[in-house]
């Protein structure tokens, strides 16, 4: 058996718009290790939710061009609706950003459960010990079952969408923004929920999506770093605390609040300007006009180059092996 559960290789997932194609996914590779933790991080609109939804439901505008996602070496890029119901939810899961409308305010959350269970097979009785085992994880009443979703807060139905989720055991799981819209204790309770989760092997591993790296560094092993839809740095995370390689990852974590600083004090910095529009791309880097350390050959794309077990898309790295 492969260590890896997931292997995407030169990924490419557009928009088909009316001006033309919006690069929010282009040329992506990168692997999930069985029951790791990958962090997927970058500034609002640099293809993260584009990535992890479209491993698994690719909605109109959204448009496969290609690459392969292999999962327990089958590629899912391309099936047919038909295929990819049938593993959904049982091989490759999605608690998808903003979970809490995506719920059928109209059925009753026993009859969504039904729905999904049915699909696969199962009934909602064979899996009532299951689902009366993760209610009590996220801490949900059994009661939830014959509610309406309505009738929920948002944090519960944010909770009951992991309980959705899970409902099959699936081999990954991705979970786009799920904290972000959370208060920071809640915030702690859901991260401590997945990891528990993780921990009793009810999800294989997981792809946790965010824009926040403070988030990341309390749950992932490694993190992907993207930057206008492509690989910016993929390392464990704790190297990129330590010592981030890309100038963009130098950046981002410069822009996290430091514990002991008083803001009122000493601003916080951002990072000045703006990514490019993915609709229009120039050649080269695509960071290349914010780069403090952009140099003449950046006008050329860089390739992925191996450091270590870590990988990183900038020049600077050229002694490093290209992947
Ligand atoms: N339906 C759509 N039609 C056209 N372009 C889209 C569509 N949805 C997203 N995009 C564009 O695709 C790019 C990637 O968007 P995506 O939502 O994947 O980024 P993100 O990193 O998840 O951002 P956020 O954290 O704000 O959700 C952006 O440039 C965005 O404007």
């Amino acid at each position: 058996m492969s260590k890896q559960i997931l292997q995407v290789r030169n990924l490419k997932i557009y928009y088909s718009t009316l001006y033309g194609y919006v690069k929010a996914v282009d040329d992506v590779s990168f692997e999930v290790n069985r029951g790791e933790i990958l962090g997927v991080a970058g500034e609002s609109g640099c293809g993260k939710s584009t990535l992890g939804t479209g491993l698994i439901f690719l909605k109109p505008p959204m448009k496969y061009i290609s690459g392969e996602a292999l999962l327990d070496g089958k590629n899912i890029m391309g099936l047919p609706e038909k295929e990819m119901r049938k593993i959904r939810y049982e091989k490759i899961s999605l608690i998808p950003q903003y979970a809490m409308d995506a719920l059928n305010p109209t059925k009753k959350i026993r009859h969504i459960i039904r729905d999904i269970l049915k699909e696969h097979r199962f009934t909602f009785e064979s899996r009532r010990d299951i689902i009366q085992e993760r209610l009590k994880i996220v801490n949900l009443n059994e009661k939830v079952i014959e509610m309406y979703p309505i009738e929920l807060s948002g944090g519960m139905k944010q909770r009951l969408a992991m309980v959705i989720a899970t409902l099959l055991n699936p081999e990954i799981l991705i979970a786009d923004e799920i904290t972000s819209a959370l208060d920071v204790s809640t915030q702690r309770a859901v991260l401590q929920m997945l990891y528990e989760m993780r921990e009793k092997k009810i999800m294989g591993s997981l792809i946790f999506i965010t824009h926040d790296l403070s988030v990341l560094k309390q749950i992932a092993d490694r993190v992907l770093i993207m930057y206008a839809g492509k690989l910016a740095e993929l390392s464990p995370i704790e190297d990129v605390i330590r010592k981030p390689l890309h100038p963009y990852a130098k950046l981002l974590l410069g822009s996290l609040p430091k514990i002991g600083v008083r803001y009122y004090q000493r601003k916080l910095k951002g990072i000045v300007g703006y990514p490019p529009n993915l609709l229009n791309i120039d050649s080269g880097c695509r960071f290349k006009d914010r780069c403090p350390m952009a140099f003449n050959k950046c006008e050329e794309d860089p390739p992925v180059f191996k450091i270590d077990s870590r990988k990183v898309a900038c020049w600077l790295y050229e002694e490093g092996d290209k992947n």
